[in-house]
């Protein structure tokens, strides 16, 4: 196996639609690079159940949970000196998530400019380098809505299509204006990672290929 030229210090975020594959990919990524990974963890989240129960409840606190979490990962990531995959980034929260709620009044403004303020003071913080790389997952939305339910989340699979239709449409137009960072796009048709282990190296090229182009020569 050859050993691809990307910095050990690097940092790359896993982004997509809910479902898309991205715990997957930063698995995946991951041990093959072998970097730490830095997972979203789904069954610890003391607001998700109940948001998904109550989005007008209960959409603050888990905005403001999400953003905790990413500080202290991202904290974490810097004291140890980068090689990390994240599973989804805190553009995400705050592009998608927050501002999908926002507009469809499931969060009241005054939550979404409290913590539009958090979130403006946070980045700016020197804990928050961007990542080296995005990494986009993107696909059809039939086949990203079949892996939602094959992964059977009971949460997930009691939400409405509707929500999972806007937040592709949404993320659709997010990616096309994202800029804090290089973007890898990566079509979930193209490659088969649980099918065929030995995709990673599609996956892998893409990131070295990227990271040529955009890492400065010293
Ligand atoms: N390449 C793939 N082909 C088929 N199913 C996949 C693939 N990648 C992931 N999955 C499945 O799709 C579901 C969602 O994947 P996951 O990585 O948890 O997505 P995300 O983290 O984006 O929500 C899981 O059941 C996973 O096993
Ligand atoms: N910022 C968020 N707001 C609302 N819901 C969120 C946010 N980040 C993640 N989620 C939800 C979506 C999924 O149900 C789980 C895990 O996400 P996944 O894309 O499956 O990793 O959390």
């Amino acid at each position: 196996m050859k050993s691809p030229n990307i910095p050990r210090n690097s940092v790359f975020a896993v982004a997509g639609m809910v479902g898309v594959g991205k715990s997957t990919m930063a698995h995946a990524i991951a041990e093959r690079l072998g970097f730490q990974e830095s997972l979203e963890n789904v069954a610890e989240n003391p607001y998700l159940e109940r948001f998904y129960d109550d989005f007008e409840r209960w959409s603050f606190h888990l905005q403001i949970f999400f953003l905790a979490e990413r500080f202290k990962e991202q904290k974490h990531i810097f004291e140890n000196g980068g090689g990390f995959v994240q599973d989804r980034s805190i553009y995400e929260d705050v592009g998608i998530f927050a501002k999908m709620h926002a507009d469809e009044g499931t969060m009241e403004a005054v939550d979404f400019e409290t913590y539009m303020n958090l979130y403006e003071a946070m980045v700016l913080m020197p804990y928050f380098p961007h990542p080296n790389a995005l990494i986009y997952l993107e696909g059809p939305l039939p086949v990203i809505l079949d892996r939602i339910e094959m992964r059977g989340r009971n949460m997930e699979l009691q939400t409405p299509r509707s929500y999972w239709e806007e937040m592709y449409r949404r993320y659709e137009q997010w990616i096309e204006s994202f800029t804090a960072c290089p973007v890898i796009r990566l079509n979930i048709e193209e490659y088969d990672l649980l099918g065929n282990e030995a995709d990673i190296e599609l996956v892998i090229e893409k990131i070295a290929e990227k990271m040529k182009k955009t890492t400065p020569r010293v």
